[in-house]
């Protein structure tokens, strides 16, 4: 039995619970964060570059998800507007209740003050150099007039610091310091966190104990965590991953647990297209590439699927 993905079902049990809880009951739960129809359009000397194109997303309280990309697919993009960094051309971006298109000066710094946490990828960006791992949980409380005592430092056991709470970031290996960068981000307890590549410089193993961070404190405070990210094997530590491609969701990968025939426990892995409201959805350019499907495409509906076929030869001149 995979261990590893059982303690993810168990943990995503106790996130939804305690994300639950914290809503104020399970009929909350729907919609933490929504973008619908979301299109960012930048123009620089002439040139119009279309970043997201109607791109939907929802993203229910508690949940943790990586959104997975290729560079220039508006990974960054989404999560500049998420954060209330940036705002979207047209469409909805909604997060905990908060409208983002058009939001005043005064409730998009009330936003980014209490509702929402952020981790870099660049560790500088995260941590002050001269403050101790403790110090600069505390930072953020203290800018916000609430010093809780001993907060930090159980934040800092949370993410699995409780012994490098006196060390300055340099002191801290870049996973460690990424780790620490969870706890500041979590420090006036806000109910999102994003993390914009947070792995991006680590090797792989330290890459995971940033992710087993992110996971548990997904759990233990039902903080609702997206993870954005070009590395598509993040798709294997979380349950819900959603890739973006030209600036639209394109598929999605679920993973979970079931008990199969003979009693025994299996995991599975599914890979869905995403499909819009009109009805559109994007073949995995590995189908289009198979088939050589080009221009027109025959549709034909069966009684439990839709079939997709190439026309037939010379039909595409036509
Ligand atoms: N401020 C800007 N002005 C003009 N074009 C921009 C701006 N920001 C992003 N873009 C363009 O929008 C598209 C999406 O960029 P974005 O940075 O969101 O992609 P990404 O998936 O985050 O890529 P990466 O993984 O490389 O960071 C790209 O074509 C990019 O060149």
């Amino acid at each position: 039995m995979d261990s590893g993905l059982m303690d993810l079902a168990e943990l995503e049990i106790k996130a939804a619970e305690k994300a639950a809880a914290r809503a104020g009951g399970q009929d909350r739960l729907s919609g933490h964060i929504v973008c619908d129809g979301l299109v960012r359009i930048f123009r620089t000397e002439g040139v119009e570059v279309v970043a997201l194109q109607g791109l939907d997303l929802v993203v229910d309280r508690g949940e943790l998800l990586a959104v997975v990309g290729a560079s220039g697919s508006g990974k960054s993009t989404m999560l500049n507007i998420l954060s209330g960094l940036d705002e979207p051309t047209a469409g909805v971006a909604r997060v905990a209740g908060f409208d983002l298109l058009g939001l005043s000066a005064k409730r998009r710094l009330e936003y980014r003050r209490k509702i929402v946490g952020f981790v870099w990828q660049q560790t500088a960006r995260n941590l002050l150099p001269y403050l101790s791992a403790q110090e600069n949980v505390s930072l953020p409380m203290k800018l916000a007039g609430s010093v809780k005592r001993d907060r930090a430092l159980e934040l800092l056991d949370m993410v699995g610091l409780a012994d490098k709470a006196g060390r300055r970031p340099d002191q801290m290996s870049g996973g460690e310091q990424q780790r620490c960068a969870v706890a500041v981000a979590l420090a006036n307890d806000p109910e999102v966190l994003f993390a914009d590549e947070p792995t991006g410089e680590l090797d792989e193993a330290t890459a995971d104990e940033v992710f087993g961070a992110l996971r548990t404190v997904n759990a233990e405070l039902g903080v609702t965590v997206v993870v954005v990210t070009h590395d598509m094997n993040v798709a294997g530590q979380v349950r819900r991953a959603v890739a973006i491609r030209d600036g639209k969701t394109a598929s999605e990968v679920r993973r979970s647990a079931r008990i199969a025939a003979d009693g025994t426990e299996e995991h599975v892995t599914e890979e869905y297209a995403v499909l819009d409201r009109a009805g559109r959805l994007q073949l995995p350019a590995a189908f289009v590439e198979a088939l050589s499907l080009r221009d027109r495409v025959r549709l034909n509906l069966e009684p439990d699927h839709v079939e997709v076929r190439p026309s037939a030869s010379g039909e595409q001149d036509r």
